[in-house]
């Protein structure tokens, strides 16, 4: 279990900036001693912001990106290439400017895909992509070096939210319907399997978020706020810009 630490940067472009560069140095990192590296991404400003930082990077040459897997931590049930998901988002700001192996592109299910418009459907086809990438010893889960979460202003990550049914869903991938942020449908992994994640990081930015961030890491209840919810194995990293950061409670301050 990880203790959560903060680092607080001067603003949303210098967050993104930040973010990138640790990336980029995580999956080499992770190359250098596993001979491969696999991140989940997510979606919203901020995590778009940080996918252009990276492909604006020289450093990113330095990846060997045919042996990065990507996965995806939450996505919204849409069909396939719709501006509003995540994948679409995340392959304009980055995924199509590296050379990537697309076999080990993993998006979430679109709503026009092989597994129907039934989103259920589409949650239990990714839980089996994911599982047939289990790591030796783990049934449903393959190694994730880095998971990457934006924080929403009522504290959910992907696309687990506050006093949400898909609290009780002990599945690794659950099918959300009535999201409170459009689109009402999306798919999402849940707080266990975030968890499973080496080092996670939530990444916020704006005072809108601050709120949120200073209760998670004041320790609310997950169910209530879902980012106080989230652990990385080895890391769990807080990731904010000045605005995010107003209200982080003191003990946290220290880490800054
Ligand atoms: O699909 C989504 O909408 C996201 O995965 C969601 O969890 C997002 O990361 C947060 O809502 C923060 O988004 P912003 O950075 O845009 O505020």
């Amino acid at each position: 279990m990880s203790e959560a630490s903060v680092a607080v940067h001067a603003d949303a472009d210098l967050l993104a900036q930040a973010v990138a560069a640790r990336l980029v140095v995580k999956l080499l990192d992770a190359q250098a001693e596993r001979g491969q590296a696999a991140v989940v991404l997510t979606g919203g400003r901020i995590a778009a912001a940080v996918y252009r930082a990276v492909a604006a990077l020289p450093a990113r040459d330095a990846v060997d990106w045919s042996r990065v897997d990507v996965w995806w931590g939450d996505e919204r049930f849409l069909p396939a290439g719709d501006p509003e998901r995540n994948e679409t988002q995340a392959r304009a700001a980055l995924l199509d400017a590296v050379p990537l192996d697309p076999a080990r592109v993993h998006p979430m299910p679109a709503s026009d895909g092989p597994a129907g418009a039934d989103p259920e459907a589409g949650a239990a086809a990714y839980a089996q992509e994911l599982a047939r990438a289990a790591r030796p010893g783990h049934a449903t889960l393959p190694h994730f070096d880095v998971l990457m979460l934006g924080v929403g202003e009522d504290g959910h990550v992907a696309s687990v939210f506050p006093e949400h049914p898909v609290h009780h869903d002990n599945r690794p991938v659950s099918a959300v319907r009535g999201s409170p942020k459009p689109p009402p449908l999306r798919t999402t992994l849940t707080l266990p399997a975030i968890n499973t994640a080496e080092e996670v990081w939530l990444v916020a930015s704006g005072a809108d978020k601050a709120r949120a961030v200073g209760m998670a890491l004041a320790g609310a209840g997950p169910v209530q706020l879902p980012a106080a919810g989230v652990q990385g194995v080895t890391r769990t990293l807080w990731l904010l810009d000045r605005a995010a950061a107003a209200d982080v409670p003191p003990r946290s301050r220290s880490l800054r």
